[in-house]
């Protein structure tokens, strides 16, 4: 069967994907961004830390549970679902990774700060984004007692008292790893640390559920601030992991592009309020089952969208917007408020044939314009998945360099597809 999606060089990790539609039933892993989130609260607790709804098959989880076996933990993997076990090894508080970095580290720096009262992680990577800077990490860690050093390719951090001690921590941007590195480091300080204008969306509210089942005392006043009561010690935790929002709405708007005809099981609802507003408004057809959102292909309208804080649009679906945009007829228009200029994908979509440009921080989409297949480039995760579904939709074949930043962030893409074609 033609899944659609063809790994051509396994070494120069390129796929192939050719034009057909999705029609079937797909399932929705456990989200990329909680799953991170969980594995470093697992840093912790010296007891068992047991994640069900796994999403074992995606690479970046692959490189933290690496990270944790190199820290002294036991990892067992399974179906779904991962047991985390300290077996009375001492926990390493060098992070000595030779291998690609991921955003984490800067979790796994607070984790072990505030259960070590030190750390040393690789500074951090992940997608670039044009600017990532971390020093919001740093600035928490601080005004909670610690000193932050950097040292060639590695951050450290020391708590000076030898353990953190609680503060006020004033965001001023809500920044998604700030407020969950406060929260992380927060729940083992001595004291009440108060994260005002924090950013609450699904995955943190996922951490803290876990966090509060270990023991921690953390509660959610709002938008206005998250009030983290430190405690001696964290336990044991069974807990699953949400859905993937990224992924549900990846399937939704392949559906469309392709025409096709898609059900869509563990559809987060709650969690793509907003975007799904905007997508119905320009045209995606759905029917909603008791877990599970069928979406039909039909014309895209064009959309005007801009990127925030939850509940608002994630900066992480623009690109996906764009290939929905590109297949309307009419202008689409998106700004990305949160990482502004986060276009670098809009250069390799043109390449296709994706009529753009970029006026100061707006990306303009001339849509209708038919695609074509050509050798492409993922420059990002959500780069390469845009690309993947402009592929489907395209005339003649799409090769995707880098197609290993896509496996980042979706598993089993391949097998996934067989089920939908
Ligand atoms: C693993 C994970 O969950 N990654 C998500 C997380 O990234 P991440 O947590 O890195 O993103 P942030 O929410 O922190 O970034 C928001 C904004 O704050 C700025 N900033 C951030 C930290 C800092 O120390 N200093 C600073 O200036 C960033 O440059 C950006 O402009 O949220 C982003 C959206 O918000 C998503 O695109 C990422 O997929
Ligand atoms: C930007 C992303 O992830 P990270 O923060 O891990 O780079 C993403 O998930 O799209």
């Amino acid at each position: 069967m033609d899944s659609g999606l063809m790994n051509v060089a396994a070494d120069t990790n390129i796929m192939k994907v050719s034009k057909r539609k999705l029609v079937g039933t797909v399932q929705v892993s456990g989200a990329k961004n909680s799953a991170l989130r969980l594995l470093a609260a697992s840093l912790l607790t010296d007891e068992p830390v047991e994640l069900y709804n796994f999403p074992n098959g995606l690479l970046d989880v692959q490189v933290h549970l690496e990270m944790l076996m190199l820290l002294g933990k036991a990892v067992l993997p399974a179906d779904r679902y991962v047991k985390i076990t300290e077996d009375n090894y001492r926990i390493s508080t060098f992070l000595d990774w030779p291998g690609r970095s991921i955003r984490n580290t800067l979790l796994i720096l607070g984790a072990l700060t505030t259960r070590h009262g030190e750390g040393r992680v690789p500074l951090p990577g992940g997608c670039k984004l044009g600017e990532r800077k971390y020093d919001l990490h740093v600035m928490l860690l601080e005004r909670m007692g610690a000193e932050v050093w950097e040292e060639g390719n590695f951050l450290c951090a020391r708590a000076k008292s030898g353990r953190l001690q609680a503060n006020d921590i004033h965001l001023p941007i809500r920044s998604t790893g700030a407020t969950e590195n406060s929260i992380i480091a927060g729940s083992l300080a001595r004291g009440t640390t108060t994260v005002w204008n924090p950013h609450v969306r699904p995955e943190i509210l996922d951490l803290i559920r876990m966090l509060n089942k270990m023991g921690a005392r953390i509660t959610v006043h709002g938008q206005k601030c998250i009030v983290i009561h430190g405690v001696e010690r964290l336990g044991g935790v069974r807990h699953s992991v949400i859905a993937d929002n990224m992924e549900a709405l990846t399937w939704a708007i392949g559906s469309v592009i392709t025409d096709g005809d898609i059900e869509i099981q563990n559809f987060p609802f709650e969690d793509l309020m907003v975007p799904m507003t905007f997508l119905k408004e320009s045209g995606m057809k759905v029917f909603r089952g008791r877990d599970s959102l069928i979406v039909k292909g039909g014309a895209p309208y064009p959309v005007e969208i801009s990127t925030g804080s939850y509940p608002g649009i994630n900066s992480d679906m623009q690109p996906l917007f764009a290939v929905y945009g590109a297949q309307s007829s009419g202008e689409s228009k998106i700004v990305d408020l949160r990482f502004p200029g986060r276009y670098g994908y809009a250069g390799e979509l043109a390449k296709m044939g994706m009529d753009c440009f970029i006026d100061n921080d707006l990306l303009i989409i001339r849509g209708g314009k038919p695609l074509t297949g050509t050798r492409v480039k993922a420059l990002d995760l959500r780069a390469g998945i845009a690309l993947f579904m402009a592929g489907l939709t395209a005339e003649g074949e799409t090769l995707i360099e880098d197609a290993w930043q896509i496996e980042r962030g979706y598993e089993y893409l391949e097998k996934k597809l067989e089920n939908l074609g």
